[in-house]
């Protein structure tokens, strides 16, 4: 049973990497009255004795080689049960795909963030990632539903982004349908110290599309920097981020004051792009940061015979990636936007 050493050293994340696909489920108790759940490899619930109003998952290894993130909760779940920090709410850590992250590599067999929504369960293929999607969403809708309804809920789904990025830190909000946007889930992220946020436009298959769309949770995509191994992160450029996801998990509330549209570069997104044909390029070289704008006219990407130009002067490129399987998305492009009457 792992559960002493789970308790004495507080190490969930090497706990979950030497159990790649499935781990029993574990219960006990801190002294401080927080009840911590051990759920499945990877997925750890804390409700504290007293909890505030806030459902709150942080997930991180969606993707196994985006480490930043991982480190970051790794270091949040050892201070739990170390009893360094006190929860004031139910938070839910996942981390989403252990083999990947033993191998260092996105994914196993698919992209586990193209599942979602359930993707996992469409066609005939079967593999640990569709099994995994199935599950975690399983595990959240439990989180969220297991206590009384109308409670408030967020899920912050960490990331890394393969290439780097003029903005460095940026988010993904959902498609939200039609309803507004939060000014408040800004600040939010400013305080993490993300400053950029990209609007979509459509649904989705990604984790944070499904605990919005599913449950109303203010969800994001949250890339922190740029993809790097174990060990090269500089932990001090994610030292806000850590802290307001401290304060988040730990105070009834965090003090943002007063809202400025100033401080963000918002963009919504312009188009998708996908990969349709074996054949498929970009023009620009692996260096060619997200956010790089391109003149109208410009060549963005070339899939088979169909070349797409940039439609509108600046026109930016995010998540340009040629490799990814036929179907899925290999460029969003994005243009600028403003705070206006759509936010509340
Ligand atoms: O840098 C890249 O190309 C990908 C980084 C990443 O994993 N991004 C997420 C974004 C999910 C979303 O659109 O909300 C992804 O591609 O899954
Ligand atoms: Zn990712």
């Amino acid at each position: 049973m792992y559960l002493e050493e789970l308790k004495r050293t507080g190490d969930f994340l090497t706990l979950t990497r030497n159990n790649e696909f499935h781990l029993p489920a574990q219960q006990f108790t801190l002294s401080n009255g927080t009840q911590v759940d051990v759920i499945d490899t990877g997925v750890i619930q804390f409700t504290p004795a007293q909890y505030g109003l806030k459902d709150i998952v942080l997930s991180s290894a969606i993707h196994g080689n985006e480490t930043a993130p991982i480190e970051i909760c790794d270091e949040l779940i050892q201070s739990i049960i170390k009893e360094q920090l006190t929860l004031k709410h139910r938070v839910l850590f996942i981390f989403g795909n252990p083999k990947s992250i033993n191998i260092r590599e996105r994914f196993v067999e698919e992209n586990l963030n193209r599942l979602f929504n359930g993707t996992h369960a469409q066609g005939d293929i079967e593999n640990e990632e569709r099994k995994r999607a199935a599950n975690l969403e399983r595990y959240v809708t439990a989180f969220f539903t297991s206590v009384e309804a109308g409670r408030y809920r967020c899920h912050y789904d960490l990331h890394t982004a393969i290439r780097g990025s003029k903005n460095e830190k940026f988010a993904v909000y959902p498609f939200l349908h039609g309803e507004p946007w939060k000014k408040s889930q800004l600040q939010f992220l400013l305080a993490c110290g993300v400053n950029t946020v990209l609007m979509m436009r459509s649904a989705a298959t990604t984790f944070s599309y499904f605990s919005s769309r599913q449950f109303g949770a203010d969800a994001f995509t949250v890339e922190l920097g740029q993809v790097k191994p174990f060990g090269q992160n500089d932990m001090s450029r994610f030292a806000k981020t850590k802290e307001t996801l401290t304060a988040l998990i730990s105070q009834d509330d965090i003090n943002f004051g007063e809202f400025n549209s100033g401080d963000y570069e918002l963009f919504q997104v312009h188009r998708t792009i996908n990969r349709t044909q074996e054949d498929f390029t970009f023009p620009f070289a692996d260096s060619a940061e997200n956010f790089t704008g391109f003149a109208k006219g410009e060549l963005l990407a070339t899939d088979g015979e169909t070349r797409y130009l940039a439609e509108v002067e600046g026109e930016a490129i995010i998540f340009p990636n040629a490799n990814v399987a036929l179907g899925q998305r290999a460029l969003l492009t994005v243009i600028p936007m403003e705070v206006d009457e759509r936010f509340v």
